[in-house]
């Protein structure tokens, strides 16, 4: 296990305070707070390596190519992908999701095809399917999920027809804190030689992630979520899919050769890589990962695991709670509302005792609309949370409960 007070000395930001109070940072699933290390990595690049990346035949260019590639490497290394072509830059996990559902539905999908998504879904992977589907005809078919907020893989199973093209599925609910068993669906997708994409955004900062293992066909996470700068996110692909799949958006960086008669396209990652890249950024992340990586994955799982499991034995001692994804070893996110509290009231109440926790459908309404609710109260873990910040919450969530 690692030293808290040192992880905490770490992150500036978690010693200030709000409304003359100590910073309670409970948002972490919106986005983590940066250690010294990433900041000062990405300033010090700024201030002596700067230069484009990629082309520059002078030195500054090719340090910072580097540095740039070096970083590809390093989350290569993060996610267990077999090849560092595999591994795109993308502005976050919505860009990610964006990029496979329009090169993917371009290349291999038509009208009455079908990708199958789950309730729980980010609007990130529910809307670009929607775009696709006003454009293409496409089909969406939605795994449904119990009142704990678990999928059914039987539900799931039955859900294929001969006409399903990709599965969709984020591998951690940003709401429920739902752990899916992405690995066994996975399996029964490509039973029916159907590939998966999964929405790592809130899996990635929690436990370690094998897209081999997992044998997953892409995998999307943000930079910003695992402690990293804002910006910068990852798509990962199986070379195999990413060789077949048409260019997301054209310009430079992704080209071989152009003429009016005819372009060609750079090889991967570049293919998917038009304009510049943010080139700092990537090395922010890649310190991050180090950061993560030093720590100990399994030693993060397990002190937010602790965390959320305390969190939720000490919610149930608050009259009128209700909870929302009661699945036995969730992770790392609490929801709830108490009696018919507004969450909007509660949120804005514990800002005031300086709590920051999110409140609102969390870019999920179709999972609001499940629970006949329109938003929850959200508390996120982060490695750097402590049993007295829990604590904190619970006290002010009582204490606001009383006010009404
Ligand atoms: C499961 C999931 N998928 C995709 C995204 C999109 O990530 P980017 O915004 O980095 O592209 C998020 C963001 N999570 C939101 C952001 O704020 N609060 C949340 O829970 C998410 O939680």
């Amino acid at each position: 296990m690692y030293d808290i007070n040192q992880v905490r000395a770490d992150f500036p930001i978690l010693s200030r305070k709000v409304y003359d109070k100590p910073l309670v940072y409970l948002d972490n699933a919106a986005t983590t707070q940066k250690p010294l290390c990433v900041l000062d990595a990405m300033r010090d690049e700024y201030l002596n390596v700067n230069a484009n990346v990629h082309r520059g035949v002078h030195y500054l260019s090719q340090q910072a190519t580097d540095l740039h590639e070096a970083a590809r490497e390093t989350v290569r290394k993060f996610i267990n992908a077999p090849k560092v072509e595999e591994v795109i830059f993308t502005r976050g996990t919505t860009e990610s999701l964006n990029l496979v559902v329009s090169s993917f539905s371009d290349a291999f999908m038509s009208e009455g095809d079908e990708v199958i998504i789950s309730t729980m879904e980010h609007h990130s992977n529910i809307v670009p399917w929607q775009l696709q589907a006003a454009k293409k005809g496409i089909a969406i078919r939605v795994i449904p999920i119990n009142d704990k907020g678990e999928i059914n893989l039987d539900e799931f199973a039955g859900l294929f027809t001969e006409r399903t093209k990709i599965v969709s599925i984020a591998q951690v609910s940003n709401v429920l804190g739902t752990v899916n068993p992405v690995k066994e669906m996975i399996k029964i997708a490509h039973e029916h030689g159907v590939p998966v994409m999964v929405d790592g955004a809130q899996s990635t900062p929690h436990f370690a992630v094998d897209v081999q293992d997992m044998d997953c066909d892409f995998f999307a996470f943000s930079g910003h979520k695992i402690y990293g700068p804002t910006g910068i996110g990852v798509l990962y692909g199986k070379e195999e899919w990413l060789d077949k799949l048409p260019p997301y958006q054209g310009g430079g960086e992704m080209i071989e050769s152009v003429s009016f008669e005819k372009t060609t396209f750079e090889k991967l990652p570049f293919k998917f890589e038009a304009g510049t890249p943010d080139y700092v950024a990537t090395h922010g992340l890649a310190k991050a990962i180090d950061y993560v990586s030093a720590l100990g994955m399994d030693n993060i799982a397990k002190h937010e695991q602790e965390l959320t499991r305390y969190c939720m034995d000490q919610m149930r001692t608050i009259d009128g709670i209700r909870l929302f994804g009661e699945q036995e070893g969730k992770d790392a996110v609490v929801s709830f509302l108490v009696g018919d509290i507004h969450h909007m009231d509660m949120g804005t109440l514990l800002d005031r005792l300086g709590i920051a926790v999110r409140t609102g459908h969390h870019c999920a309404q179709p999972l609001m609309d499940r629970y006949g609710i329109l938003g929850t109260v959200r508390a996120s873990f982060a490695l750097y949370n402590t049993k007295e910040e829990v604590d904190a919450l619970i006290a002010g969530v009582k204490r606001v409960s009383q006010m009404f």
